[in-house]
């Protein structure tokens, strides 16, 4: 189990030239922070009350900007881990397009510009819980946990469920149940997300001395643990329903929803790989219905928001 406590040591190719604007992009892991900024927006979208729009706006462009700059820590501090797997071994970093200094400037420039705007645009409260997010990924996870404990993203997996809480946040200007709940779903969500991804990566976590759980504990341990998330996923993101803070299209969608996403969970939890050449695919289709799963679910909490503000119920 390896021990990361300095930053990468390896410096890879030389890199001579400024790095391309689309480097530093790249840096900011935009593709999965599509839905970290998604979930945050309807947060904002589904939270009772009003929003000047140019808050909103602020608010929103905050989370994008602060997640950007916390994913562009996690590549400075990963450079040597990411160098050795397939998977991330073309970044910024690892191929030497960018130098390490540069990355770590620009993350804590992210960084430090959203949580001020966020702070003076939303407030303080929002800006604080963005704080807590950025340090929570790019050292408490990064840093301490996932080269330390299988666990890492069951801990660590509370950085990617702040956004909505902020979203929300940024309306009412406290923190009650409602935030807490959708904190709590994306919290139960991130490790079957994460392990059936590590399922079929496995062998790229376990090359870099990273101790994934697939790669520590082995595939059927994973694979119940998949489950047991999933179970508990089903009624968590009903609770809200159930409680009265919110009305029946979200209540339907998340039962139809969660309920597909323990189908998928239960053909990959009770199965047995069928040798080396097994092609993964439950693995496969856990991870890539666990992406639309969230964006459909926190979609369908605005919808509802919508319904009941039309139909005159709040
Ligand atoms: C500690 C928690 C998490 C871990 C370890 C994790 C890990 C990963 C990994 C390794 C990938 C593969 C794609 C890549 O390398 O870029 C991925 C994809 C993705 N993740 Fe996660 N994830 C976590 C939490 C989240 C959260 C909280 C969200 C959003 C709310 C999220 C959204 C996504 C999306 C949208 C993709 C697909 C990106 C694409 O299409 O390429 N993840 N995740
Ligand atoms: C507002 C804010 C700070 C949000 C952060 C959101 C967050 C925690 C997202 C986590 C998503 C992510 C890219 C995990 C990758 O894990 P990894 O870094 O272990 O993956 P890798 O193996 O691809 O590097």
């Amino acid at each position: 189990m390896s021990q990361t406590s300095s930053p990468p040591k390896c410096q890879p190719a030389i890199q001579r030239q400024p790095a391309h604007w689309r480097d530093f992009f790249a840096l900011t892991k935009p593709r999965v922070m599509t839905l970290v900024i998604f979930t945050g927006l309807c947060g904002l979208l589904a939270a009772p009350g009003h929003i000047h729009p140019v808050i909103g706006f602020a608010t929103i462009l905050c989370i994008a900007v602060g997640a950007g700059g916390a994913a562009a820590l996690n590549q400075w501090w990963e450079a040597d881990i990411d160098a050795g797997m397939k998977r991330t071994a073309n970044r910024p970093l690892p191929a030497g397009r960018m130098d390490r200094d540069s990355a770590r400037d620009f993350g804590m420039a992210l960084s430090g510009f959203a949580v001020l705007t966020m702070g003076l645009a939303a407030g303080w409260l929002c800006g604080l819980i963005l704080l807590v997010s950025i340090i929570y990924y790019s050292f408490v996870y990064t840093v301490w946990l996932k080269p330390r404990t299988p666990q890492n993203i069951v801990i660590g997996g509370g950085a990617g469920a702040f956004p909505p809480m902020i979203g929300w946040v940024a309306v009412t200007g406290d923190i009650t149940l409602m935030p807490v709940l959708l904190f709590a779903i994306i919290f139960m969500w991130t490790p079957p997300h994460f392990w059936a991804l590590a399922l079929f990566v496995k062998t790229d976590y376990a090359k870099v001395g990273i101790p994934m759980l697939p790669v520590v504990a082995g595939e059927k341990v994973t694979r119940r643990q998949i489950l047991i998330y999933s179970v508990l996923l089903l009624p968590l993101t009903l609770l809200p329903w159930w409680l009265g803070h919110t009305g029946a299209v979200y209540g339907w969608s998340a039962a139809v929803l969660s309920s597909l996403f323990l189908g998928f969970a239960l053909r990959v939890g009770l199965r047995e790989r069928q040798g080396e050449d097994d092609k993964m695919k439950p693995e496969k289709q856990l991870f890539a219905y666990s992406v639309l799963y969230l964006f459909v679910l926190f979609g369908a909490l605005v919808a509802d928001r919508w319904v009941q503000v039309l139909g005159g119920s709040v």
